[in-house]
């Protein structure tokens, strides 16, 4: 293991639906808790900038959320579960090769070998936080049932995972700091 993990207290592993909240929340997390305490590391990332470097696409509009990412969506998920396939920790190692923060947050767990790779490489430390909504209010939020997206491995694959740590309801109806707080409360200490 790389000996920067020593700084690392807690990597909390945050899970939802598209459109749940998860950059929401983990970008206000990181807000509260300082970036000199904390960073936020995602594991489409490095797939997004081996899929960019392969295909000669433009990284920065990969990484934001737009029209761009929407069109490779399907043959990036194709191409990052043939990696798996023959590592199921390559994007996670990659994610997490330089992580030295005493809290990491990880934005978007979406496969039940995710987990297993962190728990593996982490321990105890790991903390699993499953964001939950309705489907009304991912829709107002520009959600769109896209059948080869919503309905396959890197988006259900964690629906029955019962395991969680703690369940966040956010459907509008908590506010924000509440939200928080309940993290904070309950992993960082
Ligand atoms: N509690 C909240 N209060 C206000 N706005 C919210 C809240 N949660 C999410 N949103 C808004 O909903 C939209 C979708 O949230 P976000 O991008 O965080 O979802 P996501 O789970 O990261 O989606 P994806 O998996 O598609 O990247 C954003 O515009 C965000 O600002």
């Amino acid at each position: 293991m790389d000996v920067k993990h020593d700084s690392v207290k807690r990597i909390l592993l945050f899970s939802g639906k598209r459109k749940s909240g998860k950059d929401y929340i983990t970008d206000k997390l990181l807000i509260k808790l300082g970036i000199e305490n904390a960073e936020i590391i995602r594991i489409s990332e490095p797939i997004k900038s081996f899929w960019a470097k392969e295909k000669s696409l433009d990284l920065k509009q990969l990484l934001s959320d737009g029209a761009y990412k929407e069109k490779y969506r399907k043959e990036m998920i194709i191409w990052s579960d043939e990696m798996r396939a023959k590592d199921y920790g390559v994007f996670c190692r990659e994610a997490s090769k330089s992580v030295s923060k005493e809290t990491v947050i990880v934005s978007d767990i979406r496969r039940k070998t995710d987990i297993k790779w962190f728990c593996e490489t982490f321990g105890t430390k790991v903390k699993l936080i499953r964001i939950k909504c309705q489907d009304c209010v991912r829709e107002n939020r520009g959600w769109n049932f896209e059948s080869g997206v919503d309905d396959i491995q890197s988006e259900c694959d964690l629906d029955d995972w019962n395991e969680w740590d703690l369940l966040i309801e956010n459907d509008g109806l908590r506010d924000i700091e509440s939200i928080l707080h309940e993290i904070c409360s309950k992993f960082v200490s």
